[in-house]
């Protein structure tokens, strides 16, 4: 007899290793449950989440944005049973059998366990990093690059790589003028983006620079730079810098119980997902320095899927869960009712849409007034989406809530001072009593509401 309080499989990550494997081991009646993560390594979905157009995923000819391939790989996860907690691991105990996997909110053991916890864009370490960061400093120009501060505004990107190469490239949308900073002679992007980076005009590249620090009062006005062949140092005018300077591997968790690196990655033997533990499986980017891609990561979370459920049939520690697949996911298709056009425009809502709202229920709201800046193709705000949602219900008829597009409503959101998105604001009788910027956990947001009702 197995022990039915341990489960057969944990996975923690849910990007395209993480969801690929929770899918294949669903549908082995294995009933894995997936600790999604939540801000320790990035968001639940992955980097996929802070990227627009993903061209090169098999199966979507005309390609798909990022977050739209996460939301179909957790609705498939879901329909065939897997367990999904959007939490992250704090730790995990591989020196006895089952392991232990403890998250803040629960404490799980497992006979076999997959990690696909990617990697995390790195920092770097500038001296005035920490006061400008979201003040002109950013890690996603897919995220911040549509905020009023840059627009029209000169702007700079770090990196030789792909993911700065789309950077710059993306910028130019709402930059005057994109500076690439390179550190050497040459970038590391593919052929394909080198070509239209270095063919577009509005992007500037400068060879053979390294930032120095970040200058300006309040929000940021220039990155100080060095020539590093000639020593030189100078100022480039720039309202916002945004990092693409590689990844870090999201690993402490296992520092000392698995085999890693030199630079932290999950040892594997050659193409294939066996960690040095026998039972535990590694997939995706926090094995692989060599392909980083969206398909070789569900490639890999698919292996180890079948190798973790051959593992625990092996040693005769399956427990089954016959699980029979929905046909709809619920959360997509149960989205609550907004009051968008200005005809349709009800006091009585609780939920409305854009700056007519806004400007109404400013003056005529007599309930606290929750506000969420969004903009297009921004991944956290994804991820934030279903979080607020279910808040928003357990306010209903108690509260106002509007969505502010940033990109849609310019205005409203340089006069609310919005520097990225998304930023929560609440406001109590005309007043802004608090404002939340980024993703935070459900109690937070209910927190705030209840403690001012
Ligand atoms: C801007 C950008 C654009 C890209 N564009 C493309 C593209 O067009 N095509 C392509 O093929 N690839 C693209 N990539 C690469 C691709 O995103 C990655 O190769 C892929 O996401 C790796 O998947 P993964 O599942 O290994 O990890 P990730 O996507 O990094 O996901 C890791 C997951 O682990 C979770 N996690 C981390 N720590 C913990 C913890 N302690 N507890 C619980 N959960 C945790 C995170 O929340 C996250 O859900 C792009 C990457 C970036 C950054």
């Amino acid at each position: 007899m197995t022990n039915p309080t341990v489960e057969n499989l944990v996975i923690i990550g849910s990007g395209p290793a993480g969801y690929t494997a929770a899918i294949y081991a669903g549908r082995a009646n294995l009933k894995p449950v997936v600790f999604e993560g939540f801000q320790a390594g990035g968001l639940p979905g992955g980097q996929l989440m802070t990227t627009t157009e993903v061209e090169n995923f098999p199966g979507f000819p005309q390609g798909i944005t990022g977050p739209d391939l996460m939301d179909n790989m957790k609705a498939q996860a879901e329909r065939w049973g897997a367990e999904l907690y959007t939490e992250d691991v704090i730790s995990v105990d591989l020196s006895q059998r089952p392991f232990t996997i403890r998250s803040q909110e629960r404490e799980l053991k497992a006979h076999s366990l997959i990690i696909a916890t990617g990697a995390t864009a790195k920092r770097l370490g500038l001296p005035s990093e920490h006061q400008f960061w979201s003040r002109g400093i950013s890690a996603c120009a897919i995220c911040d690059g549509a905020t009023p501060i840059f627009r029209g505004a000169e702007l700079a990107v770090i990196g030789a790589g792909d993911s700065a190469a789309e950077e710059a490239i993306y910028l130019t949308k709402y930059g005057s003028q994109v500076h690439l900073l390179v550190r050497s002679e040459k970038m590391r992007a593919s052929k394909a983006m080198q070509d239209r980076v270095l063919s577009n005009p509005k992007i500037k590249v400068h060879w053979h620079t390294e930032a120095v620090d970040v200058v300006g009062k309040g929000n940021m006005t220039g990155v100080q730079v060095r020539n590093n062949q000639t020593g030189e140092e100078s100022t480039i005018n720039a309202k916002g810098l945004f990092y693409a300077v590689g990844h870090k591997p999201n690993t402490d968790l296992f520092q000392g119980q698995l085999e890693l690196d030199e630079v932290g990655y999950i040892v594997t033997q050659h193409g294939g997902v066996e960690t040095s533990l026998e039972g535990v499986f590694a997939a995706g980017d926090v094995q692989d320095h060599e392909f980083r891609q969206a398909i070789t990561a569900a490639g890999t979370g698919c292996m180890a899927a079948m190798l973790a459920e051959r593992w625990l049939s092996s040693k005769n520690l399956i427990h089954e869960f016959h699980h029979q697949p929905e046909t709809a996911n619920n959360e997509l298709a149960t989205q609550p009712e907004t009051q968008k056009a200005e005809t349709e425009f009800n006091l009585q809502a609780t939920r409305h849409e854009g700056g007519y709202a806004l400007r109404k229920l400013f003056h005529e709201s007599d309930r606290l007034l929750l506000v969420k800046y969004v903009s297009p193709g921004c991944g956290p705000c994804h991820t934030l989406k279903p979080i607020l949602n279910k808040v928003v219900d357990e306010f209903d008829g108690k509260i106002h809530f509007v969505e502010i597009d940033i990109d849609k409503d310019r205005d409203i959101a340089e006069n609310a001072g919005v520097t990225g998105t998304p930023t929560v604001q609440l406001f109590k009788d005309k007043e802004l009593v608090k404002e939340l910027k980024g993703v935070k956990q459900k109690s937070e947001y209910r927190q705030l509401i209840e403690s001012n009702l």
